[in-house]
């Protein structure tokens, strides 16, 4: 068995915690998949720079509201796709290149499963690989789920993992789900001219946002996209490239291709947890504020254990578990206190803290104030008629609980709000005490915190 001061299993998030201040550890990183994870081979990073090529072509598309005329003639998905896989796929090789040349890392390319306190055998290519350590990080990420109606049908469909690596935007496309990878995915195969088909068994697109966002969102891209809301998929048959999907009200539907975007689970149900007394849920490992798992000298992080699979929030906790194996003696906490997040689909949408449904559900005593993009004067030079910035605050303290925006550039302005929500500032210093630059988009933030005044009793 090789023994390790310090084993990392999982090359995403857990790659980057190690840095120069590691230097004195022989460290082992242990990977079954590309270096950088999910965020950067098939997650953020692809996503989005995909998002970006959607919003050129739809810009050129709406160039007419600008009195602009142009013409789209194509999106040339092939190169798009090499122009962002040939550079990512190189950052990914380079990534894991860098590492085997350190003298204090170790590489290990396979499967990890633990098989004793802090032991572990990898699968490499070359057989198996008995490791030890004494203290290990797992930050083994999570992988996309599929029902058993569509796993079990024999016929082909696609993820997340795939899609965006396709050769050619389908014609047909069907969308199984309507959370995150649907709204982002299907914003950027609608623009490469795939016509989409998405569908949801609840009753609206992006549920789990405000519901003021969520329905905004579900009446704007049913324009563009077929949506078949509130139905269950019950039957897949046909043949590749050419399926028949069954939703529960006896509808058929045709796809060349079909995309499972129905949510993601931890991987920690692949781990052999029990051989280490590690404990889990469900595959998601259990941690405590520190990120300590059940196991003495073992530590977790990112979607295998976090409760908000989000790559920035697999970053804060990666620096917090950092902190914590240099420091044993001086634990940090992780907070979950204002988390923000953003979808970046056509509309963009952009919250931070709780939706005005999560408010009254527990009772809060709050208030609300809404500004519409079109009421500001930038939102006029978009020509922009749909975006809104909604805020919610305690009535007593004045503090924000919840923001949340839709339209142009939301992921953005959502950041102001996100640093008073996490200083305590109230809405009114917010509003009141910063400059605010006329006439830039940060005034539809700026004036709902400013409408709260004429709501405020
Ligand atoms: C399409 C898509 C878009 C996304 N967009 C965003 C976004 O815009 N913003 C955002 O904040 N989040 C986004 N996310 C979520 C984000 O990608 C994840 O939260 C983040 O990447 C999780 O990082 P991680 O390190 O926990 O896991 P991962 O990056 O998945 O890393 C897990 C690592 O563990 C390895 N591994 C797994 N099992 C084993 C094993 N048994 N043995 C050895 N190695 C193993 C894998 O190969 C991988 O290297 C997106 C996700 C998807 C799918
Ligand atoms: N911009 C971002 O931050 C970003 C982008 C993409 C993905 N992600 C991460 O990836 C995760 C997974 O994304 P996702 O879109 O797969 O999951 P999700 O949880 O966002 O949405 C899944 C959707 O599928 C629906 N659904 C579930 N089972 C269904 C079924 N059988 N038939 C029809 N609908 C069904 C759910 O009601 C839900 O609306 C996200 O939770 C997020 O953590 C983040």
């Amino acid at each position: 068995m090789r023994t390790h001061d310090l084993i990392v299993i999982g090359a995403g998030t857990g790659n980057a915690l190690v840095d120069d201040r590691f230097a004195h550890l022989d460290v082992a990183i242990v990977t079954e998949g590309p270096f950088g994870g999910t965020c950067l081979n098939a997650g953020c990073i692809p996503s989005k720079m995909l998002a970006a090529t959607a919003d050129v072509a739809d810009t050129v598309r709406d160039a007419h509201r600008h009195d602009v005329d142009a013409e789209l003639r194509r999106v040339r998905w092939a190169d798009v796709r090499e122009r962002v896989f040939g550079r990512l796929d190189a950052d990914a090789k380079e990534g894991e290149e860098g590492r085997r040349a350190s003298d204090h890392v170790t590489v290990y390319r396979g499967r990890a499963r633990f098989t004793g306190e802090r032991r572990l055998t990898v699968e490499t290519e070359s057989g198996p690989v008995e490791l030890g350590a004494g203290r290990i990080v797992v930050a083994v990420g999570g992988r996309p789920v599929a029902p058993p109606v569509v796993a079990d049908s024999g016929l082909p469909y696609e993820t997340s993992e795939t899609v965006m690596r396709l050769d050619a935007p389908p014609e047909r496309l069907v969308v199984l789900g309507g959370g995150y990878i649907a709204a982002e995915l299907a914003h950027v195969l609608h623009s490469a001219g795939s016509h989409v088909t998405v569908v949801e068994q609840q009753d609206r697109l992006l549920a789990q946002q405000d519901e003021s966002v969520s329905e905004a969102f579900t009446t704007i891209v049913r324009d563009r996209w077929d949506l078949r809301l509130g139905r269950e998929l019950t039957g897949v048959s046909g043949e590749p490239g050419d399926l028949r999907l069954t939703l529960d009200d006896g509808t058929e539907l045709r796809a060349d291709t079909l995309l499972v975007a129905v949510g993601r689970r931890p991987n920690g149900d692949r781990l052999g947890l029990d051989a280490a007394g590690i404990d889990a849920e469900d595959g998601r490992v259990t941690v405590d504020e520190h990120l300590r798992t059940s196991a003495e000298g073992v530590w977790a992080l990112g979607d295998v254990s976090t409760a908000v699979p989000l790559k920035h929030v697999a970053n804060r906790e990666a620096e917090v578990v950092a902190h914590n194996l240099l420091h044993p003696g001086d634990l940090r906490t992780m907070s979950y206190d204002a988390v923000p997040a953003a979808v970046f689909s056509r509309p963009q949408i952009a919250q931070v803290g709780l939706t005005e449904q999560e408010a009254r559900e527990q009772g809060l005593d709050y208030v609300t104030a809404t500004h519409r993009y079109e009421d500001v004067a930038y939102g006029w030079a978009l020509e922009e008629t749909q975006g809104f910035c909604k805020v919610l605050v305690d009535r007593g303290t004045g503090r924000l609980l919840g923001a949340h925006l839709l339209g142009p550039q939301a992921a953005t302005l959502v950041q102001p709000l996100v640093v008073a929500q996490t200083f305590g500032i109230t809405a009114r210093d917010l509003a009141r005490r910063p400059l605010w630059i006329h006439p830039a988009l940060t005034e539809v933030v700026e004036n709902a915190l400013r409408a709260l005044d004429s709501t405020a009793s």
